[in-house]
């Protein structure tokens, strides 16, 4: 992560900003869009295997519900802050907007640093943080879902501790659970398969093809496996890929399925012993690629970053991976950008259905959720791309927020928010 400028959430309002002349905003709506609705910061006791206590801390933001019940995940990891919480619920906001999903943005996280927990931990880590947000949450109200080092394990505990303290099961209070706890096939790798997708698309659209292009991901977590799994099968090249350990080369191709079933097995980047060199995550989004993916942290792509880019087109995996700063000079370079809230869309999509059958008690094959997925993201592709072409914004970014800022300040003003 850089330190250049300011803090994620400052970013994101930038961001924004930027789309404000072209959207349908007024200036109330648009100052109400910067801020949170509400915040909480919980802290949490915690028993240590060790037999000490330790304290964490937790946030939960719930930034817009003016389009639905709040919807967004929580991530465990140590540089979580309240600030950065506030700018991925607020991303969500915008989000959900984008991709027509009935719902307002949320985000969640605990402070800590799952590689130093035990399983037990992790699960009293997870149970405390559910009763500590457990008045804010609901079915209904703010639905939670998996985010960086979160997954089925984590929404199922969050599940079981909100489902104990209602006094009946109820799947509908979170998203991303496993299978046979309420769980729809597709979810854990959706927000991978929503990245592919954009991939090829954004390929297509400037008259190339997945077949044989070249890409680079940083972070082989579960969206930069699973995109990185699912390109390699529509005939890409992944060249390189990384985790916080550090990076792995081939300009032949690495073997997707093997790197990730490293990963998986509870290895790292850096213990794969395949026919690669090692670079580093700076090396990484520097190479000489078609497609560059980040799938892992915000801010990696800073002005400095963006002036050494080589790749010729850039699809956001990870939340807030681009500094607005790198934006003008990646629009200066016509390097094409498909922004965070469009091209990690999947997972969110994915959730919707996962929350929708478990209302209705009913589950889809993964042939409909992965059709329905592909519907929903071509669509709000199309749409980015006709108001790029309409508006002439500097580049997509602009166009997807002015659509969500747009459907956002139309919430507003039907349920008379701001007369
Ligand atoms: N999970 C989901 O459904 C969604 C996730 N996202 C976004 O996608 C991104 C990745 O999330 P997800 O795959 O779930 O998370 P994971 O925790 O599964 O994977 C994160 C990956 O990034 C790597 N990483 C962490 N820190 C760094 C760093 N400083 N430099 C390079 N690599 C690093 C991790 O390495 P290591 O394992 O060694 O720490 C890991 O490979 C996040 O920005 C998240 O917000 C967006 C939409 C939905
Ligand atoms: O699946 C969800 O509800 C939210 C996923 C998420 O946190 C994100 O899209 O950033």
């Amino acid at each position: 992560m850089s330190d250049e400028g300011p803090s994620t959430l400052e970013n994101m309002r930038t961001q924004m900003k930027r789309a404000q002349e072209y959207a349908n905003v007024t200036e109330n709506v648009f100052k109400r869009l910067k801020h949170p609705e509400r915040t909480l910061e919980v802290s949490l006791p915690v028993l240590r295997d060790n037999g000490e206590e330790e304290i964490f801390k937790g946030y939960r933001c719930q930034f817009s519900g003016a389009r639905g019940p709040y919807k967004g995940g929580v991530r465990y990891h140590p540089s979580v802050s309240m600030d950065e919480v506030i700018a991925l619920a607020g991303l969500m906001s915008s989000k959900t907007a984008l991709v027509q999903l009935p719902y307002g943005g949320a985000k969640g996280g605990v402070v800590c640093n799952p590689k130093d927990l035990s399983r037990d931990e992790m699960k009293r880590v997870t149970r405390r943080y559910t009763e500590g947000i457990r008045r804010m949450i609901g079915p209904k109200v703010d639905i939670p879902a998996p985010d960086m080092n979160t997954g089925p394990r984590e929404m199922a505990w969050m599940m079981d501790t909100y489902s104990v303290y209602e006094g009946h099961t109820i799947p509908e209070s979170v998203t991303g659970k496993p299978i046979d706890l309420g769980g729809t096939p597709g979810r854990v790798e959706a927000t991978g398969r929503g990245v592919a997708n954009t991939t090829e698309q954004i390929l297509e659209y400037y008259g190339r093809s997945a077949e044989d292009a070249t890409v680079a991901i940083q972070g082989f977590g579960n969206v930069g496996s699973w995109a990185g799994r699912l390109l390699a099968e529509r005939g890409a090249n992944v060249v390189a890929t990384s985790d916080v350990t550090g990076g792995i080369y081939n300009p032949k191709g690495i073997d997707t399925r093997e790197v990730a079933e490293l990963i998986e097995s509870g290895g790292q980047i850096a213990d794969y012993d395949g026919d690669v060199d090692p670079i580093t995550n700076d090396e990484l989004l520097r190479l000489d690629v078609d497609v560059l993916i980040p799938a892992a942290v915000s801010h990696v792509i800073t002005s400095d970053v963006a002036e050494e880019v080589r790749a010729d087109i850039i699809v956001e995996a990870a939340n807030g991976p681009t500094t607005p700063e790198a934006d003008d000079v990646l629009a200066e370079r016509d390097i094409p950008t498909v922004p965070d809230i469009l091209a990690n869309s999947g997972g969110v999509i994915v959730s919707y259905l996962e929350w929708v059958q478990n209302t209705q008690e009913y589950r889809w094959t993964l042939e409909e959720v992965n059709a329905d997925l592909e519907r929903r993201m071509t669509e709000a592709f199309e749409n980015m791309m006709e108001a790029y072409d309409e508006y002439e914004t500097p580049d997509l970014r602009t166009a997807a927020y002015t659509i969500a800022l747009d459907s956002q300040a139309t919430a507003h003003e039907h349920r008379g928010l701001f007369p």
